[in-house]
């Protein structure tokens, strides 16, 4: 493979990208920000009305980009295979953001049955399948990047939930794990682990002055993240930039990881 050089590292155009939780917040904002740096995008969420507004802004952003969506619940195999099965009918899929997740934000005394298997079948089973289904394909197609969203929580013990905490560690290691397996196929899996952006995952906490400045303390740059500093992250790891890139986590924390005291 001829290496690329300058720019053209970074340039999407000509590659398809599939996007999870694509309906708001930070898949909403990497939709924008890939099309932007030229992808075509296949939007997947349950909630279609609101991918079909996203398409829309994506489309006035680069009028010449192709942007597709499917309604998915990634917590049902079935629907993962066939929105996977409809999205490569339709075209190849060069890169994965697995970033459909959400959070269930109990003490862990007070963990239900429920809370836990919600949370662990959305931001590990669901996102695990989902990989499977589009790594099968990347496998056979020799090429490909899948770019999983975990959290800073997989890392280091945060007060917002230890299903969360499980489950994005899991996400971490399943990263590794995938890396390793599908390297000789030609195939990165990599992971950004993002510390508070304002979405509408966090935006109550946030909206909490007295939570957001224990945050901000807590984050050498002293401030969360804006959804649009994730594009640079995703562009880097989905793009040839990173050609020689797998089985890493990509930590978009503003310091926050490393502050120890
Ligand atoms: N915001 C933050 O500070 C941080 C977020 N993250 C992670 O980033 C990812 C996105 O978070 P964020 O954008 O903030 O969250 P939002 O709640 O704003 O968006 C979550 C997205 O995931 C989708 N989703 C949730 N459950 C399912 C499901 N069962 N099937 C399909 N899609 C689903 C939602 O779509 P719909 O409801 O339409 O299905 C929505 O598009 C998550 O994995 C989260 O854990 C990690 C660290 C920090
Ligand atoms: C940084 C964390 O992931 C953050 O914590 C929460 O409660 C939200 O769910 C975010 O994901």
């Amino acid at each position: 493979m001829s290496a690329a050089t300058g720019a053209g590292l970074f340039s999407l155009s000509g590659k398809r990208v599939m996007i999870t939780g694509a309906s708001r917040g930070i898949g909403r904002g990497l939709a924008l920000g890939l099309a932007e740096a030229g992808a075509d995008l296949v939007l997947v969420a349950r909630d279609v009305s609101a991918l079909s507004t996203v398409r829309e802004e994506c489309l006035a952003l680069r009028s010449d980009a192709s942007v597709s969506v499917l309604s998915c619940d990634i917590r049902e195999p079935e629907q993962v295979k066939e929105t996977v099965k409809s999205a490569v009918a339709e075209g190849n899929i060069d890169v994965l953001v697995n970033n459909a997740g959400l959070n269930i934000r109990t003490p862990a005394l007070e963990v239900t049955e429920e809370q836990w298997q919600t949370v662990i079948d959305t931001d590990l089973r669901g996102a695990f399948f989902f990989a499977q289904q589009v790594g099968q394909h990347m496998v056979d197609r020799q090429q490909g990047s899948i770019i999983n969203v975990s959290s800073v929580g997989g890392h280091v013990a945060l007060r917002t939930g230890v299903a969360y905490a499980a489950a994005k560690a899991g996400v971490i290691q399943m990263t590794k794990v995938l890396a390793l397996e599908w390297g000789k196929s030609k195939v990165r899996v990599n992971c950004i682990a993002p510390w508070y952006f304002r979405t509408p995952l966090t935006e109550k906490l946030l909206d909490d002055p007295a939570y957001l400045g224990e945050i901000v303390a807590r984050t050498p740059l002293r401030r969360v993240g804006e959804v649009s500093e994730l594009v640079g992250p995703a562009v880097f790891l989905a793009s040839d930039a990173s050609s020689y890139v797998t089985g890493h986590t990509l930590f978009v924390d503003g310091g926050m990881s490393i502050y120890g005291f």
